[in-house]
């Protein structure tokens, strides 16, 4: 492949494959944004995909100062408080979560192919539990899974902390992080995968600005488009969803 210029860029050939879960795999991100929404309306403020794009893909904690302090409402209610106001609404949400169009797919032909293949998501294991509680087959195929409250992960993405764990664990680790290609839909969690050394491909929401599509080394309007061949990894062998 050549760009504009010329330059030929080579893809690395991939060994391992990483999932992002929320709003990768999982529909989940329309939860949180619907919470959100609904608690900035009680200040008379409208929740923006300005301040969505920042908070994706962060830890709990993390994202909640975020919500916070942009919104001007740190004074009324604390990073704390805003993660107890929402845990209700998401807990009766999180059971009912979807998988994402091309997710079951693409998960059960890498492992059908022995591609080994993990998840690390910014989620803690109590959402975990119930945001998975209806997929179990497909997480079940997973070589393991890093969560967001692993005492190795010590920062949330953009740091690279959940992917290297994530990369440390497969059979015969640490996996050269230049044969790992992960898939993420968060800004943040695209930074935290190159911040890795990784390969990234972006399936971002369409509501997201363009401009965060630059970090990612491939970005796709879904996992249904991906072509394994791209990346040296065993090719479909059929058109099915
Ligand atoms: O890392 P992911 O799986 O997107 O999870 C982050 C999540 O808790 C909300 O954005
Ligand atoms: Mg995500």
């Amino acid at each position: 492949m050549a760009d504009l210029s010329g330059v030929v860029s080579v893809r690395k050939p991939i060994t391992h494959v990483i999932f992002d879960m929320d709003g990768l795999l999982l529909d989940t991100e329309k939860f949180y944004t619907e919470v959100q929404e609904l608690i900035l309306a009680r200040y008379n403020k409208t929740f923006d995909w300005t301040l969505k794009a920042k908070m994706m893909g962060k830890k709990a904690i993390e994202s909640a100062r975020i919500f916070v302090e942009e919104t001007g409402i740190s004074n009324s209610l604390s990073a704390e408080q805003f993660l107890t106001e929402r845990e209700d609404m998401l807990q009766s949400l999180f059971p009912t979560s979807e998988l994402m169009p091309g997710a079951s797919r693409l998960v059960k032909h890498l492992h059908a192919k022995g591609v080994p293949i993990a998840v690390a998501t910014g989620s803690h294991r109590r959402h975990f539990e119930l945001k998975t509680q209806r997929h179990r087959e497909i997480f079940s195929l997973m070589h393991h899974i890093v969560l967001g409250d692993d005492p190795e992960v010590k920062q949330g993405k953009p740091s690279p902390d959940g992917f290297l764990a994530a990369a440390k664990r497969f059979e015969g680790g640490p996996v050269d992080p230049c044969n790992v290609l992960v898939f993420e839909d968060a800004p943040s969690g695209v930074l935290a995968a190159k911040n890795a050394g990784m390969s990234a491909v972006m399936v971002p929401d369409p509501r997201l600005d363009k401009s965060f599509h630059d970090a990612a080394d491939q970005v796709l309007n879904s996992l249904l488009d991906f072509n394994p061949s791209e990346w040296a990894l065993p090719p479909f062998e059929d058109n099915a969803s």
